[in-house]
């Protein structure tokens, strides 16, 4: 249980609001313990034949359960609003630091799956900090006023009737620790459930054209399969605890009537005083009844906590980079025999050069040659395995991360837009930019005329991750939302990989000026567009196969001229067909 730790920092800031509710249930439970007085009283009246004093008796019955019905509503309101409080901060904290994550954290964990951490888990945890809080406090306060007036009236029958309450703890200990285990493999399965959801409905275009509905539905029955099973499993397990619960308090009950019942007859003890004996028993009933639930409850709180772990359990990030103090100092970078490898599968292979500041780079190569993870390295999503980037002369890993993402201007290969319109997010970051920064933007990235044709031009809604725009354009988009950021450091990844090659050299010539006297590497498989750059990297199976001014690698017979030879025999091949 030790994962329920986590939750005791989010539960104190709170602490005030809990207290109220305690001592708001402190008083419904005082005032629980009066109505089985009462009940004695007047049934003391009834035998002394006082029936003044048994209207009095009715009259206090009456009133202890009324003002017992607003003080419980007043305790139980602060209770639930805790929770509902704990649950927003700790989503507001997940978000934080899932955004603060690096790239090998999300090719560990699927979409689906963390998804439902935001709703299954914090929902879990939330019953917990609610319902489960509340009750079991509630448990503890009625045992120990119940015990009290218990013993009061009778130690003798009080041992009697509490005699099968360790058998319910005996079960209880029993049975929680599968409970725990279970619940961690009911969650695991809803994750991979999610996960199902949430690739069938952002890849729908992709299921229907390849007609693979069957198989996803096919797949999905086994993944729903699966979860059922493992939930009839807990259930099967929670059903072990329920009946244990239920069965308790009328077996105090029985012994309760049976040994006092036999007290009563030989005098020894009053008739109100078994009624009342009987009516605290009663009150013990339905919170134990409720504290196997809250088992149930405390160990699906576990687990989901336990999945919460990964996320909760690293440091804070540091604050993000506000976007009004970007760094434009075009650095120096360089590279020192780096290495990386995805998991156990190597794909850079000690790469070494050396980029003076301001130097306009092209990184060349086939596809799978390491482009793409070599500007991943660069912008530090990944650290290498060994070797270093230097920038200014810094180790990179040494550099602040926020001030680096300040200086940096980076458009990954399939470049994701947000929910909103055009103008939104070509503008991201740069909230305070105008119409006119707007305008020249759209223009450097040749999207002001498909603009000028859109119904409401930069206010159409671009859909969920750009669904309602072309491939191109999404890339387009990107691109000159980094134009609008800015930064003395550039990384493309092959941002025209969407557009015709005529466009890419239109929107390539058009962007350059633009990054004069910024340090910018570009990668992509096109090697036309290296022409005028100032040197080029030219990337083979994850090493560089060389490197050089566009003319020197022309001129020479290796990989790039065999890229540039094959670039030109597709022209040719389009141009034909
Ligand atoms: N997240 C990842 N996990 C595991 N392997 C990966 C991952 N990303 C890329 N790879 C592998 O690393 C190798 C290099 O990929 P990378 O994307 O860097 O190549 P690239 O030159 O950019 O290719 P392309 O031009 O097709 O985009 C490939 O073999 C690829 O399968």
């Amino acid at each position: 249980m030790k994962s329920l730790r986590f939750l005791i920092p989010y539960l104190l800031p709170y602490r005030r609001l809990l207290l109220a509710g305690v001592v708001w249930l402190v008083l419904t439970n005082a005032l629980a313990m009066v109505i089985p007085w009462m009940l004695k009283g007047g049934i003391e009246a009834v035998e002394g034949g006082n029936y003044r004093g048994l209207a009095w008796f009715a009259l206090l019955l009456a009133l202890a359960a009324v003002l017992r019905g607003g003080t419980r509503q007043l305790s139980r309101l602060r209770f639930l609003r805790t929770a509902r409080r704990i649950e927003v901060d700790l989503r507001r904290d997940l978000l934080t630091r899932l955004l603060g994550q690096d790239a090998p954290f999300f090719d560990h964990h699927r979409t689906g799956d963390l998804l439902s951490r935001f709703t299954n888990d914090l929902t879990n945890i939330r019953m917990l900090a609610g319902f489960g809080v509340l009750t079991l406090a509630n448990a503890v306060l009625v045992y120990l006023f119940s015990l009290v007036m218990l013993l009061a009236l009778s130690p003798g029958l009080t041992l009697i009737a509490l005699l099968p309450y360790p058998f319910m703890l005996i079960v209880v200990k029993r049975v929680s620790r599968r409970l725990l285990q279970h619940s961690t493999l009911v969650q695991e399965s809803l994750g991979r459930v999610s996960e199902a959801v949430e690739e069938g409905v952002s890849g729908q275009a992709v299921i229907r054209a390849g007609n693979l509905a069957e198989d996803r539905c096919r797949r999905f029955a086994e993944l729903n399969d699966d979860y059922l099973e493992r939930n009839l499993v807990l259930a099967r397990l929670r059903a072990l605890v329920l009946p244990v619960m239920i069965v308790i308090g009328p077996l105090a009950t029985l012994l309760a009537l049976y040994f006092g019942g036999a007290r009563v007859m030989a005098g020894e003890l009053g008739l109100g005083e078994l009624i009342a004996f009987n009516a605290y028993l009663v009150q013990l009933a339905w919170p134990t009844l409720l504290l196997g639930w809250v088992l149930t409850l405390t160990q699906r709180a576990a687990a989901s906590m336990e999945r919460l772990d990964p996320l909760l359990g690293t440091p804070e990030p540091a604050p993000f980079a506000a976007s009004a103090t970007r760094d434009l100092r075009a650095p120096a970078m360089r590279a020192a025999g780096l290495d990386f490898a995805y998991g156990e599968r190597p794909v850079l292979h000690g790469l070494t050069f050396d980029i003076p500041p301001g130097a306009l780079v092209g990184v060349a190569g086939g596809t799978g040659s390491g482009k793409s993870t070599l500007l991943k390295l660069l912008s530090r999503l990944y650290r290498p395995e060994s070797g270093k980037v230097f920038v200014d002369g810094e180790d990179l890993a040494d550099l602040d991360g926020a001030a680096y993402r300040r200086r940096l201007a980076a458009v990954p290969q399939e470049g994701r837009l947000f929910s909103g319109t055009l103008r939104e997010n070509l503008l991201y970051g740069v909230p305070e930019a105008d119409d006119d920064l707007l305008r020249q933007i759209a223009e450097a990235v040749c999207l002001e005329e498909e603009v000028a044709n859109f119904a409401e031009g930069y206010a159409t809604r671009v859909g969920e991750g750009g669904l309602a725009l072309s491939g191109g354009q999404r890339q387009r988009v990107c691109l000159g939302r980094a134009l609008a950021a800015d930064g003395g450091l550039w990384l493309l990844d092959d941002p025209f990989s969407h557009l015709d090659a005529a466009t890419a050299r239109e929107v390539w010539a058009r962007l350059r000026p633009r990054l004069a006297g910024r340090t910018v590497l570009l990668a992509s498989g096109r090697v036309s567009l290296f022409q005028g750059m100032d040197w080029v990297l030219v990337l083979k199976d994850g090493s560089i196969c060389q490197q050089g001014t566009p003319a020197e690698l022309a001129a020479a017979d290796g990989c790039y001229a065999r890229l540039a030879e094959r670039e030109r025999l597709l022209a040719e091949l389009e141009g034909s067909a």
